[in-house]
């Protein structure tokens, strides 16, 4: 599609996040007013200090997210719960009771962000994951193995081998979603895998790959977990996205740090996109000539795969240029938003 061929404008259902960090404190203040502004609903990850690892934490969270958010949000946050080698089954039970619990997190221990407390083994694991398996709660999962000796480029591909096979033949009817997916492999994997299986993808795994870490110089903004790959990857990631296959749906990843955290001598891993991510989608999509399956994927699979409605409303993108800002402020600091200072072909009315 050329640009002449594209519509000024493009109205889809009120779109959903299926992955999100809000952050907490001062930082949930700064940020939750993007993510509220873009979608109607979104699955919030527990990788807090502390993690959210009990339902009574994620009461307490949601609470704080709902005060945060701007008078006259009719956003919801949907709960998750932190899995640990720890988690009782009985946790599941009473997460499941609250009605505002949606899912359970799998952080192998070390991945990535706040994962120290994350999984050692997931054998550990598997009373808790039978009764996530009997009451139809999805597991989320961060899909990277974190041995040294593996490349950090190979960890997803090897993930799905000895770790996703291993854990969907001995569950086969556990919900999974498959966070964040970055490779061909793991897009070739959900897209022909038995039973109830989704995927998230990002707008930034949609759009670059990983040159543009290195784009002229060091770019930290570009950094996030699972890293970017190959072009070749990009493009398979772009055309499960598009392809109206419903096991694919939206999921920023949004993932802020503090510019000090990113601009240093070992900078954290997350690129934040909570401002403009639909705009972001819409560039990805309307590149590849598929903006007709835009809604499908960010508006419509999401909740079937969770068996929630699909939101009342609509959206609209206009095809209108504006500059991204430097900075967002952040708490006591700022956040660098993906594509700082560049401008963005897409506007949301
Ligand atoms: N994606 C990231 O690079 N970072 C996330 C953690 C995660 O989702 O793995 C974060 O919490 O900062
Ligand atoms: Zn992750
Ligand atoms: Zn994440």
């Amino acid at each position: 599609m050329s640009e002449f061929d594209l519509p000024e404008s493009i109205t889809i259902t009120r779109p959903d996040d299926w992955h999100v960090h809000l952050r907490d404190g001062a930082h949930l203040g700064s940020v939750v007013a993007h993510t509220a502004a873009q979608f109607a609903r979104a699955i919030v990850m527990p990788n807090l200090k502390p993690p959210v690892t009990t339902t009574a934490a994620a009461a307490a969270y949601r609470d704080r997210i709902k005060a945060a958010l701007p008078q006259g949000s009719d956003f919801e946050p949907l709960m998750t719960l932190y899995l640990t080698d720890n988690t009782p089954p009985d946790e599941i039970r009473r997460a499941v009771d609250s009605g505002f619990i949606h899912a359970v997190k799998l952080y192998p221990a070390g991945a990535t962000t706040n994962s120290d407390a994350g999984v050692t083994d997931l054998r550990k694991c598997y009373a808790t994951l039978e009764v996530m398996q009997d009451l139809d709660l999805p597991l989320l999962v961060h899909g990277e193995v974190t041995d040294n000796d593996i490349d950090l480029f190979d960890r997803e591909a090897v993930f799905i081998e000895r770790v996703m096979r291993p854990l969907r033949r001995d569950l086969p009817a556990l919900p999974v979603v498959f966070e964040h997916i970055t490779t061909k492999d793991a897009a070739q994997y959900v897209a022909e895998a038995e039973g109830p299986i989704g995927a998230t993808i990002t707008a930034h795994h949609l759009l670059y790959n990983r040159n543009d870490i290195f784009r002229g110089g060091i770019r930290p903004h570009y950094y996030c977990l699972p890293v970017l790959k190959r072009e070749e990857h990009r493009l398979a990631l772009v055309t499960a996205a598009t392809s109206g296959d419903e096991r694919f749906f939206l999921g920023t990843d949004s993932a802020p740090h503090g510019i000090g955290a990113k601009e240093t001598s070992c900078g954290c891993a997350g690129c934040y996109t909570a401002l403009h991510a639909m705009e972001l989608y819409t560039e990805a999509f309307a590149r590849a000539g598929a903006l007709d399956k835009l809604e499908a994927f960010a508006s419509l699979n999401g909740p079937a795969f969770y068996g929630l409605p699909k939101n009342d409303g609509t959206v609209t993108l206009r095809r209108e240029t504006w500059t991204l800002p430097a900075t967002l402020p952040f708490g006591e600091t700022q956040v660098v938003p993906l594509n700082a200072g560049e401008p963005i072909g897409w506007k949301m009315a």
